[in-house]
């Protein structure tokens, strides 16, 4: 039995962290069996004996051996003996599928040597997993060719006996053709320590075949073929055009690709200021995109040099009209000097020195004539930061006035100082917001009421989970018919017609080139009765942690599922299981099943029974509720039953009498539950946005627990820095607050950008996330657990660390110890374990937060923190 179906009864709510008891005192002999140990290879060994049989004739020390090596699993141990004992059965090549003939078509190879320098062990083990899993793994990554298919293909070994055996990393050679830099850019989710190392001694003697993008499922043959073939031609042909032709078009597409936002043309107007926000000038499309994220900056120490503005230097030579215009602190020094007429022109309305001297044309004699006079009175700064020290002394004794109350002179006569007494505080210095004061939960409780809801949007890689997003929000009326036309021409022209839909949500161009969605897309959209956000989550197992961070924003995810033939039953080998456990593990309680791609099973209603039954039944041994799960039958390309109910001239869809999908997420948002406005504010940071005029920095992410508002100041975890809510906006409105639940996006003041990436918390500063390097979990373990090193994820965050001690067994249903210090925690089982972190800076995480532990792209286990160190 697999970890995945031991999840029984597994509830991970808070309810019963209390009830256990701890006590790690009783150290276990290291080295020799203990007496558990002993009854349980006894009774492990007559349980492998009687699953080989008598005529394997294994020896029971190679069982026992087996049983040792496997933590007492007897499933796999069974399996790998009969590996070992059976003598392999040549198999019947397999036939060629129209990805293999495809790559065959692009890229005639034989089948190499490659496969030799590979251990028979890895060989066997890898072989089917990557067979089965080659559009996944290979063509899908454009890194493996028909060859590997067919040289795997004849050498699989029995089919895994073990329902849910997880399937193994790809093996190194998968990329052995690529360099590392290219492979982390494809498979961020790929740490060094999985892969790296193994790619070093790989070399092959034939060229891989060319990327294959597209949907197995959907793409025509031909097409495939065709792609296959011309696709080294147009690669070179496209990459050169693409640099030289525009190079503007270029940047301003790659930048586009990273923006969010509902309308362009609504942000062109009112954005203007916003740097984030870059508008595609020749881009009439209005279909929502995704906001840029800030590439984690480097977390420095904070310096207090300020950029130095340039002093002028002396040039011995003329300055000519060719010189570049000063800036305005130059400018402000030399405006006493008499000033040239086209700059006067130049500058007439927009400046604020309009009596300013064109720098540009005073000669060093000029300036050092007039240096005394510029240096004779107080610098600019020192004539602000008085300004500033004497406004807030002030503000602290009176009543603030509405009024600017700008610095006085101290001397009137000399330029400088009468230049910078003109501009106010206020226009220099950013004023900290004040608070309204706001009552929140008061107000919030008397707001007209419209339920909204985060729903995240999970399963198996193209099962169509873009693409329903899309037509739900094209159907929607949220994105306009020209913008699907112009992304239909688009994805025709590059020979994926069928992604149209998909590209609504997938904006980038990678995911566009390679057909897939790399991390989280952000939409709205409201119906007459909630308001929704989506988070798109990837479905490939490489971006298992991008879709952990969309999971820990939701309310409740929709799992979308392939009803198309095989393609359901891969899914469950795939990260339609993984995918389940992990919302559950991040707490989300509702999910609705949109069974897509029933167009392609022709509206059978045997085939979604099965569906519904099969995933019905993981899904409550998964700890979902029965009445937290509805299943809908539904076609993403089609539109049938996602927005609109199916026309009664579907009759193959008669025996459907529910509402659409949208309907149904309706009533799951209404279900999501009630908010706790009171507890102290945490958010955690998903996105960094700067570079803004208006709002320099900002940050967006959901509001975990209780409430926040404009003029609250709140504390930067880990970085202990506190900044100021300028501003807040919600569904790229603003907004007077934001409670827990919605995703918001705050604009801040008073911290520097280094100060926040994203994985990071905003807190209320008297009930502070304090930063810790151990802490203790309430796990269920995916895959055996022992004391090893573990990826942390919680949200955006995720930080190396280790396993450091198993402290316990737990009972799945009481909660009570079942064995304390075990050697290993088996799949499946519930442990309570310490964990501690590699760096030194302490992470900011407490008592009840859910955590994600991965190592080497696999989930092992998922639980609940109960203490903090
Ligand atoms: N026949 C049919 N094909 C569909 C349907 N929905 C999606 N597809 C096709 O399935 C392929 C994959 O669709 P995507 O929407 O990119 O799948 P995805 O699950 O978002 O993929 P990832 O985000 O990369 O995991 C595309 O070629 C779609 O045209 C459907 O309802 N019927």
């Amino acid at each position: 039995m697999s970890g995945h179906r031991r999840v029984k009864d597994i509830d991970y709510d808070e309810d019963g962290l209390d009830s256990y008891e701890e006590d790690h005192s009783e150290e276990e002999g290291a080295g020799e069996l203990s007496v558990e140990d002993k009854e349980q290879m006894r009774q492990n060994t007559i349980l492998v004996k009687e699953a080989l049989g008598d005529e394997h004739g294994v020896s029971e020390q190679a069982i026992q051996e087996a049983l040792w090596h496997y933590y007492y699993d007897v499933a796999k141990s069974v399996a790998y003996l009969k590996n070992q004992h059976t003598p392999k059965q040549p198999k019947k090549p397999k036939q060629e599928s129209r990805f293999d003939r495809a790559a065959a078509a692009a890229t005639p190879m034989k089948a190499s040597s490659e496969w030799d320098w590979c251990p028979e062990e890895s060989a066997i083990s890898l072989a089917r997993p990557l067979a089965q899993d080659h559009y996944q793994y290979g063509a899908y990554a454009g890194f493996a060719t028909q060859a590997d298919t067919v040289r795997l293909t004849h050498e699989l070994p029995d089919p895994y006996p073990l329902p849910g055996y997880p399937l193994p990393e790809p093996p190194p050679y998968y990329f052995s053709n690529v360099p590392p830099g290219a492979l982390l850019s494809y498979a961020p989710g790929i740490t060094s320590r999985s892969y790296l190392p193994d790619y070093v001694p790989v070399r092959r003697t034939q060229p891989r075949g060319p990327l294959l993008g597209g949907s197995a499922s959907t793409a025509k043959p031909s097409k495939l073929a065709a792609l296959a073939a011309a696709r080294k031609k147009k690669d070179a042909e496209q990459k050169a055009a693409a640099r030289t032709v525009d190079e503007g078009h270029k940047s301003s597409v790659s930048l586009l690709d990273r923006l969010a936002k509902k309308d362009i043309g609504a942000v062109e107007t009112r954005e203007e200021n916003k740097s984030w926000v870059v508008t595609q000038a020749a881009s009439t499309s209005s279909y929502p995109l995704r906001r840029k994220r800030d590439p984690s900056p480097v977390r420095t120490p904070p310096t207090s040099d300020a950029p130095q503005a340039k002093q002028p230097e002396e040039k011995p030579q003329e300055q000519t009209d060719l010189r570049a215009m000063p800036s305005i602190f130059a400018q402000t020094i030399c405006f006493a000097l008499p000033r040239p007429s086209r700059v006067e022109q130049k500058q007439s309305d927009s400046m604020p020195y309009l009596s300013c001297h064109d720098y540009a044309t005073t000669t060093v004699t000029e300036v050092n004539r007039t240096k005394s006079d510029f240096f004779a009175g107080p610098s600019p700064d020192d004539v602000v930061l008085n300004a500033q020290a004497k406004a807030s002394s002030s503000k602290s004794k009176q009543a603030p006035s509405k009024k600017p109350s700008g610095p006085k002179s101290e001397d009137g006569t000399n330029g400088v100082t009468n230049g910078v007494e003109k501009l106010s505080v206020e226009d220099t210095i950013p004023q900290r917001t004040r608070s309204k004061n706001l009552d929140i939960p008061a107000l919030y409780a008397s707001r007209p009421y419209k339920p909204s809801a985060s729903f995240v949007v999970i399963g198996h890689v193209d099962h169509g989970k873009s693409t329903l997003m899309g037509r739900l929000l094209y159907d929607l009326k949220v994105v306009d018919q020209r913008s699907v036309d112009k992304l239909r021409r688009e994805a025709t022209n590059t020979g994926k017609g069928s992604f149209a839909l998909a590209w609504v949500m997938d904006s980038t161009s990678e995911e566009r080139e390679r057909g897939v969605t790399v991390d989280i897309a952000m939409n709205h959209f409201e119906t007459s009765k909630c308001t929704f956000t989506i988070l798109d989550a990837p479905g490939h197992k490489d971006f298992v942690p991008n879709m952990i961070a969309g999971a820990s924003q939701a309310d409740f995810a929709v799992l979308v599922i392939d009803a198309s033939t095989n393609a359901f039953e891969s899914g469950l080998r795939g990260q339609t299981k993984e995918h389940a456990l992990l919302v559950r593990s991040a707490g989300v309680r509702g999910v609705v099943v949109a069974v897509n791609k029933m167009d392609a099973c022709g509206w059978n209603k045997e085939r979604f029974e099965e569906i519904r039954s099969q995933i019905g039944a993981f899904l409550s041994l998964a700890g979902f509720k029965e009445e937290s799960v509805v299943f809908v039958p539904c076609a993403g390309l089609t539109g049938e039953n996602v927005v609109h109910s199916l026309l009664p001239c579907n009759t193959q869809a008669g025996w459907w009498h529910h509402g659409p999908l949208v309907s149904t997420l309706e009533t799951q948002a209404r279900a999501s539950g009630t908010l706790d406005l009171r507890r102290p504010f945490r958010l955690q940071v998903s996105d960094v946005f700067r570079g803004g005029i208006t709002n320099p920095l900002s940050v967006s992410g959901k509001v975990e627990q209780g409430a926040v508002q404009a003029g609250d100041v709140l504390l930067a975890q880990p970085a202990s820095q506190t900044a100021c809510v300028k501003a807040i906006e919600i569904d790229n409105e603003a907004a007077d607050y934001a409670v827990a639940g919605q995703i918001a996006t705050l604009h801040l003041t008073d911290i520097e950008a280094q100060h926040l990436r994203s994985g990071d918390i905003l807190c209320d500063p008297t009930k502070a996330v304090k930063n810790i390097t151990t802490f203790t979990a309430k796990v269920l373990a995916f895959e055996a657990l022992l004391p090893q090193g573990v990826d942390v994820h919680r949200g955006r965050l995720h930080v190396p660390g280790r396993v450091k001690r198993l402290l316990a067994v737990l009972d799945k249903g009481t909660g009570q110890v079942v064995k304390k210090q075990p050697r290993v925690v088996q799949a499946g089982a519930v442990a309570r374990v310490s964990i501690e972190f590699d760096g030194e800076v302490g992470i900011p995480l407490e008592v009840g937060n859910r955590v994600v532990l991965r190592n080497a792209g696999e989930t092992i286990a998922a639980g609940l923190i109960e203490g903090v160190s």
